[in-house]
């Protein structure tokens, strides 16, 4: 009896010598099993100066050698910061935008923000001035019960040796001026942990100006403007869609996709975001451009037609694919690829609110193959990721698409009194073939890059895909 109760002692004694397990500490609201806390960071400077580089290499530690000029991207991504596990959510936003009411509607977003400029670019380090005035301006209009956070970061400092143009002693100076919490000098390219280090530093500083979060309807309140137009990348989001892309076999968008994690998939109807309305964007006077493309690609694409469609029969009811969509506010993006166009009038939405899979595509035409009418049966064609098991194995990736379908009008299938003329024609006929269906993808990416790198609004130069499926340069992953 003595002896087990040594025994006992014993043990007790070298279990309390045992160090203690390490044990993550979350916020209280964590613990309480609700979300972790969250900061919004707005990322600002002029074009060119990293700020995407510093955003996906805090991410996913990797690094962007190429420039792709950012449309607008917000990114989430929880990490642990002291032992307590904070949500991110990083608008990336586009250098080249000129437009600052849109900046405002941004800053208003935002409760912290990083400002960022580039050593070797004086132009970039002048401009913060007037982009920090903006910041300051708009939420000392505000009534938020929390005070954000403003850091200043020169970054590129691995280029200063010979190019440098700004000092550290200007910059840290400027931060002095400007009223910044916080001055950084780093290297996206060189180090791995200084951008990282930013923005933990900076929920430091915000949660100790801020020990409250703020709350959530002032956030919805700033939200519905701002998240409906930009797209909402979580951080594991472009893996997946690169993945749901390659099963369908379809190179071309991969390395953009990639690339970009931030900005937008540039297959049309492809959309990362779904909260996009196109009668708010229509409302809004700012926005016309990308607004336009995206309802145009998911026309297209759906073949929805329009009253001042040439080709379209308004005598033709659209046809239902089922019950449309509810509320796209819910439709949040979960991290993987998504076909649901945004939204529309009833009519349209009917027709355009139901992701359509390569299968059921296959279906419409075996259906609509053995209807006897004249009129042109409007057509969905997107894929979802669902739908890549059908495809799994029977298409070939590297598919040259230049000798596929090309125009749109392959899009369609006309009734059976037509088939006779679309089997000699064979841009209209419509191939069961997925490799056909791939081009024909393809086809809309590049057009749809063609368009938006048109317009006007985003002043980006015409880079149009080339027909050679294109190898990405660098991966981005790991989340
Ligand atoms: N040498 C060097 N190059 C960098 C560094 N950080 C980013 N770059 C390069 O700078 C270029 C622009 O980077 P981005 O991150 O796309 O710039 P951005 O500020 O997002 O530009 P916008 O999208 O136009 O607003 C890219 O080619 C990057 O590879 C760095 O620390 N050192």
């Amino acid at each position: 009896m003595n002896n087990a109760r040594g025994r006992a002692i014993l043990m007790s004694s070298a279990l309390a010598s045992l160090p203690r397990p390490h044990v993550i500490r979350r916020s209280q609201s964590a613990t309480a099993g609700a979300a972790p806390r969250s900061v919004r960071v707005v990322v600002l400077g002029v074009g060119g100066v990293g700020k995407t580089a510093m955003a996906v290499r805090f991410i996913t530690k990797r690094f962007i050698g190429d420039y792709d000029p950012t449309l607008e991207t917000i990114y989430r991504h929880t990490t642990v910061v002291d032992d307590e596990l904070v949500n991110f959510e990083i608008m990336d936003t586009a250098g080249q935008e000129e437009n600052s009411l849109m900046l405002e509607d941004k800053c208003k977003w935002g409760e912290s923000f990083v400002f960022v400029y580039d050593v070797t670019d004086k132009y970039s380090f002048d401009e913060l001035t007037r982009l920090k005035f903006i910041a300051s301006y708009t939420h000392s209009r505000l009534r938020v019960n929390f005070t954000p956070c403003w850091i200043l970061v020169g970054n590129k400092s691995d280029l200063a040796e010979n190019e440098r143009m700004v000092s550290t002693e200007e910059g840290r100076q400027l931060a002095k001026d400007l009223g910044c919490h916080m001055f950084r000098e780093i290297s996206v390219r060189e180090s791995v942990h200084e951008s990282g280090e930013v923005f933990e530093d900076l929920w430091r500083e915000f949660s100790r100006l801020s020990p409250r979060s703020p709350s959530s309807s002032q956030r919805r309140k700033f939200s519905y403007r701002i998240q409906d137009k930009i797209p909402v990348l979580n951080s594991n989001a472009s893996t997946c869609a690169s993945e749901a892309l390659k099963n369908l076999g379809v190179n071309e968008g991969i390395s953009t996709l990639t690339h970009t994690l931030k900005k937008q998939c540039s297959a049309p109807g492809f959309t990362f975001s779904t909260r996009t309305s196109k009668e708010s964007l229509y409302n809004d006077s700012n926005n016309n451009n990308h607004s336009d493309d995206m309802y145009d690609n998911a026309r297209d694409i759906a073949r929805i037609p329009e009253a001042d469609d040439e080709d379209s029969d308004p005598a033709t009811p659209p046809p239902d694919y089922g019950k449309p969509m509810r509320s796209r506010r819910n439709a949040v993006v979960s991290g993987s690829l998504t076909t649901k166009p945004p939204t529309f009038p009833r009519a349209r939405r009917k027709a355009l609110c139901k992701a359509v899979s390569v299968d059921n595509v296959f279906n419409h035409l075996d259906e609509n193959s053995t209807t006897a009418s004249d009129t042109t049966t409007p057509l969905s064609s997107s894929s979802t990721s669902s739908s890549t098991t059908s495809l799994n194995g029977s298409i070939n990736p590297s598919t040259n698409s230049s000798d596929k379908l090309k125009t749109n009008d392959s899009m369609r299938v006309r009734s059976s009194s037509d088939a006779g003329q679309n089997q000699s024609d064979p841009k209209k006929a419509v191939s069961r073939n997925p490799e056909d269906l791939v081009s024909i993808y393809q086809d809309h990416c590049r057009r749809h890059r063609a368009r938006r790198c048109e317009s006007v609004k985003f002043k980006r130069p015409f880079n149009p895909m080339p027909a050679v499926p294109l190898t990405s340069t660098y991966e981005v992953g790991g989340f």
